[in-house]
């Protein structure tokens, strides 16, 4: 089994209903466990900013899947909840990007892992860094924790905890 970290987004219609169908879609799945779920936050759009703001989420837990089939489960999950991809960066009702896979590093178009634009967003380190304070990141040639990869992130304003959020209610069988 090897531990991953994934984020989810959402910014179109009832976008806590897409984070919660995700995270239950993807603790179904065959060959991954979901461990821990960070707070929801709600957060300005980086990169295309005219468009509504995201709820954001980080989960991480042990998987069985390569990289490859990880992302395979979350391209599929995506389509499942009926995801029109159009505009770069523009709304979506749900985007699940791997943040890390174990300790590997993949520099392919079709997958990059650790997530390369992670390091200045504000709306993945903060979630990411609280569930996972010392889980170290390859950065370079360094490795760092998410809670040293926080600490560089320029601009934190425009992530705001949403609600507090029971993830065993909302999850049939989530355990923290
Ligand atoms: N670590 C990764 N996690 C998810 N998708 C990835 C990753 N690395 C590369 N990809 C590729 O990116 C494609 C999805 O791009 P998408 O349009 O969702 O980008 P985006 O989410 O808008 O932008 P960003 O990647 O900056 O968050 C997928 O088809 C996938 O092959
Ligand atoms: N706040 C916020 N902004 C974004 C997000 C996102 O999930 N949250 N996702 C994007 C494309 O991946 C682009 N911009």
């Amino acid at each position: 089994m090897v531990p991953y970290y994934i984020s989810l987004g959402s910014n179109v219609g009832e976008r806590f209903y897409f984070l919660q169908q995700a995270l239950e879609s993807l603790q179904k799945f065959d060959g991954v466990e979901v461990n821990a779920i960070s707070n929801v936050y709600e957060t300005d759009p980086v990169g295309l900013v005219d468009q509504p703001s995201f709820l954001n989420c980080v989960a991480g837990g042990k998987t069985r899947l390569s990289a490859d089939e990880l992302l395979a489960a979350a391209l599929r999950i995506e389509q499942e909840l009926g995801r029109v991809r159009e505009i770069r960066w523009g709304p979506r009702t749900i985007d699940i990007d791997i943040l890390t896979y174990g300790l590997e590093r993949r520099d392919e178009e079709h997958l990059q892992i650790p997530h390369p634009r992670m390091r200045e967003r504000a709306f993945v380190m903060i979630p990411f860094a609280e569930i996972a304070p010392t889980q170290l990141i390859a950065v370079g040639n360094e490795l760092k924790t998410t809670v040293e990869m926080l600490e560089n992130v320029n601009d934190k304003s425009g992530v705001r905890k949403w609600k507090d959020i029971n993830w065993e209610t909302e999850l049939g069988h989530f355990e923290n």
